[in-house]
């Protein structure tokens, strides 16, 4: 498929995901900008009149408690920011409520934690909620709930929230709206920086800068969107990136921003937890051989490839798999207590049934609990 078809995606898909970073939906004094938010309802609204389904991820809340508290800037400690979330997402939901109840549209607020888009319970729930929502023709505005997110297992950005979101409702494609109309080959307040039109694998991603510092007010910067373009492209959702004064002609199918080809294939929810949210309680190193075996796909992990382990886990928590050069190449649900593995370290399954009895020649890491991890951009 050439660009501009895939692009023409955008402008026939019938369900789509719409993130907008606090970073958009700010002004120069770090509030809640209300025209900026009108601006992107405007054109949601116009998608919605055309047949199309939305679902709005939004950050702001944060920014919109900045004023009505009377701080000076964005806090930066977690409980502040916890207040400010509390106080601002009512505010920020009354002004979509608001603003699309100007075109007779209903909004319906959602609020999600990590947990709500994995674990089994929470997520069916979030999925039936949220496909009600869409059937009764209302458009879910979701944000992280962060009043309530502890420090360890929250997003923080929205960016991965939006991927885990457009794969919970199956979107057709999700559109990421920030402060840049793309992704540039370096930071774009370097001078001569470009923007990329077009990535249609990992490897056009191959040299370019890309920083976690965002905007003075975004969270997690380039960094995040391309975890969050990971996880959507990696399981069958194309991505486009542009910033939101760019939102109607990105819904459009035009050639705005940067366009992320999908990579991958929709993936079970389980897999895709493992390899995006899951954290994980301990390592397992590897030798070349095992490394030559898991990157090849369809092999488990046998103990006679495991060099060492760390962590304290029981069975069935999810390790890390790492290479010898320290590498983590895959995550995986480990069969084995981590106490139990330095006896089997090395050694053949034969050996282990042989000396320790049934029960010891299984996998370490069987292949259907393990997924590869692609390489992770480290934030300068
Ligand atoms: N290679 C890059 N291409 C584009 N933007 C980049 C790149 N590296 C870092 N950035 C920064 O990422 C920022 C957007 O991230 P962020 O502030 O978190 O936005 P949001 O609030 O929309 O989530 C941009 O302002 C830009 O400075
Ligand atoms: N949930 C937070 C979002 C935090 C944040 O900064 O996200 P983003 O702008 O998407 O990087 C809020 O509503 O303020």
């Amino acid at each position: 498929m050439n660009a501009l078809s895939a692009r023409s995606q955008v402008a026939t898909a019938h369900r789509v995901v719409v993130k907008i970073g606090s970073s958009s939906l700010t002004g120069p004094d770090g509030h809640l900008s209300v025209p900026a938010l009108h601006a992107l309802v405007d054109v949601i609204a116009a998608r919605h009149a055309a047949g199309g389904q939305v679902v709005l991820v939004t950050s702001g809340a944060i920014a919109a408690g900045i004023g009505p508290l009377g701080l000076s800037a964005r806090p930066r400690d977690l409980a502040t920011a916890q207040a400010a979330a509390s106080v601002g997402q009512g505010l920020l939901v009354a002004r979509y409520a608001q603003a699309f109840a100007e075109y007779g549209i209903r909004v319906g607020q959602v609020l999600l934690t990590a947990e709500d888009t994995i674990r089994r319970g929470h997520y069916r729930n979030a999925q039936r909620s949220l496909e009600r929502l869409l059937d009764l023709g209302v458009v879910p505005v979701v944000n992280e709930n962060d009043a309530v997110a502890t420090d360890e297992i929250r997003f923080g950005d929205n960016d991965r929230l939006a991927a885990l979101v457009s794969h919970l409702v199956r979107a057709d494609v999700m559109v990421l709206l920030t402060d840049v109309d793309g992704l540039y080959d370096g930071p774009p307040s370097r001078p001569g920086t470009q923007r990329i039109r077009e990535v249609r694998s990992p490897l056009d991603l191959e040299g370019i800068e890309v920083t976690g510092r965002g905007s003075s007010v975004g969270t997690g910067g380039m960094l995040t969107k391309l975890e969050s373009v990971r996880i959507a492209t990696g399981s069958g959702i194309p991505v486009v990136l542009t910033k939101a004064a760019n939102a109607e002609g990105a819904l459009a199918g035009r050639e705005v921003g940067t366009w992320f080809a999908v990579t991958g294939k929709r993936t079970t929810r389980r897999r895709l937890w493992l390899a995006h949210a899951a954290r994980t309680r301990g390592r397992l190193e590897l030798d070349e051989g095992a490394v030559t075996a898991v990157l090849g796909g369809r092999a488990s992990l046998l103990p006679a490839g495991v060099v060492g382990v760390t962590g304290d886990f029981d069975a069935g928590d999810p390790v890390e798999l790492v290479a010898p050069d320290g590498r983590v190449i895959a995550r995986g649900l480990v069969a084995f207590d981590s106490t139990d593995i330095p006896d089997l370290l090395g050694r053949s399954t034969r050996e282990l049934r042989d000396e320790l009895g049934e029960g010891y020649d299984r996998e370490v890491v069987h292949r259907d609990d393990l997924v590869l991890v692609g390489r992770r951009r480290k934030a300068s």
